[in-house]
């Protein structure tokens, strides 16, 4: 935004509200437009809090920080900070799941770019009209799978927002730097087609080598505008999201987040979870159920870490074990992708089990000692009391991680999976859950296993450290550095993953191995630890008020 035409008070980036103090009322001509009192930023936030318990629901209070990000984002990010347990279900999943199914309901002001397909001949014209000239992260997504609710048209707008709303409060990234973008190519949905209320491009989706190349035509914007620009791309559906990723790894600093975040996330959470279960990962079965994009990038990355725990690529492939709607993966099946094939299991090895068709996951888990069970399949309730119970009669410490969002969409409750295997199970889940009760003890929080640990500080990283590229090496470390900060590594009876409390710290660890390894891959400029350490320091943003309404 243009500071010089700007009025300090209506400039969200620059307002103080009443904080404003009398000397900066004089100078920068906001004498009489505000009352008399000058407030602290403390009490400020602790006012707002006090708005946001008032609200009616969890709705409600999105639209109410919606608000006060439009309004102050200063304030906005010192809210946050002051109680990001309470915070993040409201800003981000699940509570965005029902921002982004009502967008078009409770739309107050623009916020971030949407670039709509009618408009594919000026795509540049609309990147240039963006309110932020620097970019650091953009997030973009095109609404067609968001979270586990399919299909939200323009309404995914909502996942970027978030996103990027953590980049800031966790990843310190400067929040005038950070560009939501939507990619209008119309939806399939029945609902928004027939919303009178729908914002977006009232069409059916634009698809195959059109959809292609509007977003050649989008990247060709970005890399014209936005050279160095970190691109992420959110909740692509399966069949887009990684053709985009491969089309594009090696030109831009890219990653997608439902590929790469999750499968960082979830080998994170799993080094804690076979810490305590005693059983390294190269020793587990490991089932997943869905073979999505998250799923599949999940399941590549915990091959590769077996792999690097000793075992030949043939080994690690005979202990992964993908299940889909239909059932398992195998060889002879015609549907699969080439990532999905990679984990097609040969028939013969399902042979003995006397199955009629494909086996399911319940088939599975009675013939094969499952340790670790991973869901991304967005099918609620799909690890039943059986398969569950089944699993806990093979193995002492059960791994099991429902991880589909919003909440509705998990897998397992956590407090049933304690249940059914009478509190041996190590839990993580995608969305947030209530903790786990015990009767001779505190109750014991549920480990959320979600990007939200890796994205914003994967952007801390490549900014501070001026990377170019990011590799499958960045993505490792950042799971690395993440799993050496489980609190389950040194109590068996911790979260597998950090608190809430500590995540910005967190954040700076994984940046900083981050960093270290693009500097190592030749990604980012040759940089020494300290000043890699010093460059993440200087680069985090905070939400305070400067000295004067102008900073
Ligand atoms: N925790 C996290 O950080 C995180 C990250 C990314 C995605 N997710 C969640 O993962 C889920 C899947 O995302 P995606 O992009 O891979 O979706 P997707 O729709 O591409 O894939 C879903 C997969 O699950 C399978 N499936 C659907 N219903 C099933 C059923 N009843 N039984 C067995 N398999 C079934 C499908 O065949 C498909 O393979 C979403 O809910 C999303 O919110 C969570
Ligand atoms: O957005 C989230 O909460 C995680 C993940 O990116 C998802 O798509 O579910
Ligand atoms: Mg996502």
């Amino acid at each position: 935004m243009d500071e010089d035409t700007g009025h300090a008070l209506d400039d969200p980036l620059r307002t103080k509200g009443t904080s404003f103090t009398h000397e900066e009322r004089r100078r920068l001509g906001l004498l009489g437009l505000l009352p008399h009192a000058v407030t602290t930023l403390d009490e400020q936030v602790r006012r707002s809090w006090g708005e946001v318990r008032r609200q009616a629901t969890d709705l409600d209070r999105y639209i109410y920080l919606r608000a006060l990000q439009d309004r102050n984002e200063r304030l906005f990010y010192a809210v946050l900070a002051a109680d990001v347990p309470t915070a993040l279900p409201l800003v981000y999943t699940p509570t965005v799941a029902e921002g982004c199914r009502r967008f078009s309901e409770i739309w107050r002001r623009p916020r971030g770019l949407y670039l709509s397909w009618p408009d594919r001949d000026h795509l540049a014209e609309a990147l240039r009209n963006r309110r932020q000239r620097e970019v650091d992260v953009i997030v973009v997504t095109d609404g067609q799978r968001i979270l586990g609710i399919g299909d939200q048209g323009v309404g995914g707008m909502g996942i970027p927002v978030g996103k990027l709303s953590l980049y800031t409060l966790i990843g310190g990234i400067d929040p005038a730097r950070t560009l939501p973008i939507l990619l209008d190519v119309g939806t399939d949905n029945p609902t928004l087609l027939d919303d009178p209320f729908y914002l977006g491009w009232r069409h059916h989706r634009i698809d195959d080598d059109a959809y292609l190349a509007f977003v050649d035509a989008f990247v060709a914007a970005v890399q014209d505008e936005l050279p160095d620009v970190l691109l992420q791309w959110e909740d692509f559906a399966t069949p887009h999201a990684h053709p985009i990723l491969e089309r594009y790894r090696d030109r831009l600093l890219t990653f997608n987040d439902d590929i790469q975040g999750t499968a960082a996330v979830a080998l994170g959470a799993l080094r804690g979870a076979t810490e305590v279960a005693g059983v390294p990962l190269r020793d587990q079965q490991v089932v997943m159920l869905g073979a999505g994009s998250a799923g599949i990038g999940v399941m590549e990355m915990v091959r590769q870490e077996m792999v690097d725990q000793g075992l030949s690529p043939d080994e690690a492939r005979a202990r992964c074990w993908v299940v889909d709607v239909r059932g398992l993966l195998t060889g002879d099946r015609d549907d699969l992708s080439d990532a999905q094939r990679a984990f097609a299991r040969d028939p013969a090895d399902v042979a003995g089990w006397g199955v009629e068709g494909l086996p399911g996951l319940a088939d599975v888990v009675a013939h094969v000692t499952v340790g670790v069970l991973l869901g991304l399949s967005t099918a609620q309730g799909a690890f039943t009391e059986d398969i569950v119970r089944t699993m806990a009669g093979r193995v002492d410490r059960p791994i099991v991680f429902p991880l589909s969002n919003p909440t509705e969409n998990a897998e397992a409750r956590p407090a049933d999976l304690d249940a059914w295997t009478g509190g041996r199970a190590l839990i993580a889940t995608g969305s947030p859950f209530p903790p786990l009760h015990r009767e001779d003890g505190p109750d014991i929080p549920v480990a959320q296993c979600n990007n939200v640990y890796i994205f914003p500080a994967v952007g801390l990283a490549v900014t501070a450290a001026r990377a170019t590229r990011v590799t499958d090496g960045m993505m490792r470390a950042a799971a690395g550095a993440l799993g050496d900060a489980s609190p389950a590594l040194s109590d068996p009876r911790a979260p597998l993953l950090p608190r809430w409390a500590d995540v910005r710290d967190v954040a700076d660890d994984i940046a900083l191995a981050v960093a270290r390894r693009a500097v190592a891959d030749g990604v980012a400029p040759a940089a020494s630890d300290e000043d890699l350490r010093a460059a993440v320091r200087r680069t985090r943003w905070e939400p305070t008020y400067g000295a004067d309404g102008s900073a």
